[in-house]
């Protein structure tokens, strides 16, 4: 269960102008590994109840050089063109690069990619689980922002498990729609297929009417 104890130091508060509009950036580190996480802000998301959330994990193949293998870069820039067009919301980017496994061995899952293996069986073969993600940093800054309920755009349900099990009510799932590309189709079968994301539904997804 969830405890109060912090092992997260919160940094400055700075604006960030960017290509999708203003927000505040404030980075986090872990007390323990030194690991920096980046959150952005818009609006006065401590006032309102749920606000529009996005948890992502590091890409750098994705987000810094546009990798067309995965939908991530892609999956950023449309949270942060929500965020924008809402007016309020919140960017965790966290570093948990190659679904927590270290960029070194995210490249290797993608040679054993190459090789014919799916992006579950690379990391299985490589001695992980198909997601190494634990979702405890995420719950403690959204708890040091204020936030203890909030909307979550992602397609993936063990996210919204993953938070919910560390104390944040995820009170609704809006989805993000990815158009597939010659690169990243097989992956993203494998992720709607064996993963159990949420790929094909359009209309946000009210999980939560009754709290
Ligand atoms: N091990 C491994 N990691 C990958 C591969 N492709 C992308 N990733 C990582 O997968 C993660 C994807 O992060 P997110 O986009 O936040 O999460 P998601 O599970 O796709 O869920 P949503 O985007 O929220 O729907 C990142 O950490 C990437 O680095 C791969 O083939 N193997
Ligand atoms: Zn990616």
């Amino acid at each position: 269960m969830y405890t109060k104890t912090t092992s997260i130091i919160q940094g400055e508060c700075v604006k960030l102008p960017t290509k999708y509009g203003h927000f505040m950036l404030v980075p986090f580190q872990e007390k323990k590994t030194g690991e920096e996480h980046i959150v952005l802000i818009k609006g006065a998301v401590e006032t309102e109840h749920a606000p529009l959330v996005r948890i992502h994990s590091a890409c750098a193949t994705g987000d810094l050089f546009g990798s067309l293998k995965c939908d991530c870069g892609e999956q950023l820039a449309q949270s942060m063109r929500m965020i924008e067009s809402k007016g309020s919301g919140v960017i965790v980017y966290l570093q948990q690069e190659g679904r927590g496994i270290g960029l070194m061995n995210k490249i290797k899952t993608y040679k054993l990619q190459e090789e014919g293996f799916d992006t579950i069986e690379a990391n299985v073969k490589l001695g992980f689980a198909p997601d190494e993600r634990d979702y405890y940093v995420a719950a403690e800054i959204l708890n040091m922002l204020g936030i203890t309920a909030l909307k979550l755009v992602t397609n993936n349900p063990d996210k919204i498990t993953g938070l919910e099990s560390y104390g944040i009510q995820v009170v609704e799932r809006v989805p993000i729609i990815i158009h597939s590309n010659p690169f990243n189709k097989h992956y993203l079968d494998t992720k709607e297929h064996h993963m159990g994301h949420l790929l094909s539904e359009e209309k946000p997804v009210n999980l939560c009417h009754d709290h």
